[in-house]
């Protein structure tokens, strides 16, 4: 018996939702968070090069993100508050291209979302505050920086933002293109 559970995310291939084994005792608890050979056996055999940690304010909305090339994966949890998590399928030749997931993740259930090259990335944050930490399987490319607009006509992501408020958002991420002129990987 492994110490991740993994169960894949609707129909989207290669896209999973991954649970740690929490050992709690007296003290606290203790989990591994990654671990190469339990994820390979779980056929996700990647290896991650960079690890990120953000922290956002509550009504922050970050993405649609990804790289045109040195596309990455990303193992993605929240460490404190609860984020709401979206990806966009963006592979050209996938069945269940063009369109979103989204997951509740928080730093209470420990839950993580695997997310492969070829998807665009973001997340609305439900706590005060919410601090993001996840590892890339490719570096960070400035020159190949891209996104697609959070609230894209063809996608419709059904973000839970409150009724009447607007998200808290980058210049950056106001500019970029819809999903119609993307670049899909
Ligand atoms: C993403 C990134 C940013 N930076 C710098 C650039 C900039 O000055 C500052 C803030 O960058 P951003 O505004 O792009 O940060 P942010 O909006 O948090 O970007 C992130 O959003 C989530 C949803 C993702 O999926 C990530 O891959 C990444 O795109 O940090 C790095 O040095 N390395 C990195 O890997």
């Amino acid at each position: 018996m492994g110490k991740f559970q993994i169960e894949q995310c609707g129909q989207i291939e290669g896209l999973y939702l991954i649970q740690p084994t929490v050992f709690g005792d007296n003290r606290g608890y203790f989990m591994e968070t990654y671990n190469y050979n339990e994820f390979k056996e779980l056929g996700l055999d990647m290896v991650f090069v960079q690890d990120n940690q953000s922290k956002s304010t509550k009504g922050v909305l970050r993405g649609m993100h990804y790289q045109k090339e040195h596309t990455q994966g990303k193992l993605v949890r929240v460490i404190s508050g609860k984020v709401y998590d979206v990806v966009v399928d963006i592979r050209k030749d996938s069945k269940t291209y063009g369109q979103w997931y989204g997951a509740t993740l928080s730093a209470e259930e420990k839950n993580m979302m695997y997310v492969p090259e070829g998807f665009a990335h973001g997340f609305y944050v439900l706590s005060d505050t919410a601090e993001f930490l996840y590892k890339c399987t490719d570096f960070y490319d400035p020159s190949s920086e891209a996104g697609i607009m959070w609230n894209d006509p063809t996608i419709r992501i059904d973000w839970p933002i409150p009724e009447g408020e607007t998200p808290i958002i980058s210049e950056k991420d106001t500019k970029h293109p819809n999903f119609s002129s993307a670049i899909y990987l």
